[in-house]
């Protein structure tokens, strides 16, 4: 037999859009395509031409706008039909008009599905199988066979799946891909099948596994224990019901954990980067708690990982993140300690040390604010700013104060209700006073804040609010809960989170707000040291 590399083959722009909610444009196939090319994929399967417009367009496309670097295009289709020949029929022909250097055919591997799906006899599939391959190879390409439901047909009739494989590759298939189309098969069982049929039959293997047990990734493992050296995969195991393998997870384990470079191991260090590329080109991002490349794969929030990770990373950590293009996080919260603390505070660009007083205070008060509601993990401005008056004492030096302020809310005569906030500051000893309205009483006290110290600030123009959200927190109590107010807000290109508690969601909301301007202000001020503060004689 020939030496055979390792193929690692993308089918996200074929199973992966047979998801639910997946509704790509040919302009999106084409921007994923390209990422998976940067990745360094070695096939593409583009999607179904003569089936699906939109695929018949892609592949149209594809032939003047797509200069894959290192993967191959793949058009994917099925073996012609019952008692026709291949030339004559029209969705063989489309596979060719692809002008794709490779085809995928796929094909029946189970009896039950010959008959009942196919309604043709055993021994016509393999003729179907034989001359769709035959005549693609004859017109130049080479071609691989997804055997369908190989797993259930191979325990429901052994010598006919194996029938499959031979008839395809004794016709000119490069590759036979074992599919466990169900998704039912646990790990012993696909290496069982795997071994038995590369054994009894000779010929180059794939593996291509839907995730419907929670295996798809071990499967895939599994069927490369047992020798193929082709596999499938999508995008963050986008794909139908449960998913296919995730191609992300599978070659990140494969490079990292095998020793087998289906990427390039520095392609690999662009993997976060490529898949978060492709969830906002799909809409429907990766989960966060996915390996490798999940924004949470390697956050950390319990205190005594923390403690560990200060000394070592490794020693909480399977494997490092820059590798895949990630990188390490810690939480604060009530279940961290000084360590968490020190962590985060690094991070935020505070040498500071975990045996330090103040880096104890901050603990002890993140755990007591915690315990009464606040949350911290998505709220670092807050946290900085209680760390920056821990470090400095106790209390901040603010450039303003809060005299006073108030909502109100009113519906007029013509039935619209208009919310207006006042807000009283205090600044160089003078009194500020603005009032804003707006469409809700965060909306209004944000146009009030603006308008009493923009003139004074014109930092604060960077400050711009883009997410709210309200949690009751003792759901118990009714309509006299406490409630948490989490603002995200943008300050030049970065995201920060505040939070605020209170029994009057208003008011929560308040605290929540004052710290992203107080925070936006501090910054500011670091950032220019010998800027005076300005002088507040316009003040009105
Ligand atoms: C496991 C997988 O994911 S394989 C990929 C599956 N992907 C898709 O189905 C997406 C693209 N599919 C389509 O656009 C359409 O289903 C088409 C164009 C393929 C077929 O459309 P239609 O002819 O309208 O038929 P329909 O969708 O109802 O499918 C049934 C036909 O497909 C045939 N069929 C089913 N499986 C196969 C197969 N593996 N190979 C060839 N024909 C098949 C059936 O025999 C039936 O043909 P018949 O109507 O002549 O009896
Ligand atoms: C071919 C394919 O997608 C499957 O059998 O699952």
């Amino acid at each position: 037999m020939a030496e055979r590399h390792f193929q690692l083959y993308d089918t996200t722009l074929r199973d992966g859009t047979q998801q639910e909610g997946m509704l790509l444009t040919t302009d999106d196939k084409l921007a994923v395509a390209r990422h998976l090319d940067a990745f360094g994929v070695g096939y593409i399967e583009g999607g179904w031409p003569g089936a699906v417009p939109k695929d018949t367009a892609f592949f149209h496309r594809a032939k003047t706008e797509l200069d894959l670097s290192t993967a191959q295009l793949v058009a994917f289709g099925a073996t012609r039909r019952a008692g026709a020949t291949a030339a004559d029929d029209p969705q063989v022909r489309a596979l060719l008009d692809a002008e794709t250097p490779v085809v995928t055919l796929v094909a029946k591997a189970h009896t039950r599905h010959v008959e009942l799906a196919l309604r043709t006899t055993l021994t016509e599939n393999l003729a179907m199988i034989e001359s769709t391959v035959r005549h693609l190879v004859r017109n130049g390409r080479r071609v691989f066979l997804d055997a369908e439901h190989y797993f259930d047909g191979f325990r429901a009739n052994r010598e006919y799946a194996l029938a499959v494989v031979r008839a395809a590759a004794e016709a000119g298939a490069e590759t036979v891909v074992l599919c466990d189309t169900n998704g039912g098969s646990l790990p012993e069982e696909i290496r069982a099948v795997v071994s038995d049929t590369l054994a009894a039959t000779g010929v180059g293997l794939g593996i291509h596994c839907h995730d419907d047990t929670g295996c798809a990734v071990a499967n895939t493992l599994a069927a490369v224990d047992a020798g193929v050296d082709h596999v499938q995969g999508t995008a963050h195991g986008y794909g139908e019901r449960c998913g296919n393998a995730d191609l992300f997870t599978v070659s990140s384990n494969l490079v990292l954990k095998r020793g087998i470079e289906v990427v390039p191991v520095e392609r690999l260090r662009e993997l976060a980067g490529i898949g978060r590329a492709i969830g906002e080109l799909t809409g429907v991002p990766g989960r966060p708690d996915a390996p490798y490349v999940g924004s949470a794969a390697f956050v950390h929030k319990a205190g005594l990982h923390a403690s560990a990770l200060r000394v070592d990373p490794d020693l909480y950590q399977h494997t490092r993140p820059e590798l895949v293009g990630n990188e390490m996080r810690t939480l604060v919260s009530d279940m961290g300690g000084r360590s968490s603390v020190e962590l985060k505070a690094r991070s935020l660009g505070y040498p500071v040390d975990a045996g330090s007083d103040a880096v104890a205070r901050t603990a002890s008060r993140v755990k007591d604010l915690e315990n009464r509601g606040y949350a911290f993990e998505s709220a670092d401005a807050s946290f900085e700013l209680l760390l920056r008056a821990e470090l400095a004492g106790g209390a901040l030096d603010l450039p303003f104060s809060v005299e006073s302020w108030k909502v109100g809310i009113n519906q007029l005569p013509n039935g619209l209700v208009r919310t207006e906030a006042l807000v009283r500051l205090k600044l160089q000893g003078m009194q500020v006073s603005a009032t804003g309205t707006g469409n809700g009483p965060v909306n209004a006290l944000d146009r009030a804040v603006h308008s009493a110290l923009d003139q004074f600030f014109p930092e604060l123009a960077a400050l711009e609010l883009v997410d709210y959200q309200v949690r009751v927190l003792n759901a118990e109590a009714g309509s006299g809960a406490a409630a948490r107010v989490l603002i995200s807000f943008r300050n030049g290109a970065r995201r920060w989170g505040t939070v605020g508690v209170d029994g009057n969601s208003v008011t929560a909301s308040w605290a929540a707000l004052l710290d992203a301007v107080y925070f936006v202000l501090l910054s500011a001020r670091d950032a220019e040291p010998e800027t005076a503060l300005p002088a507040v004689a316009a003040a009105s």
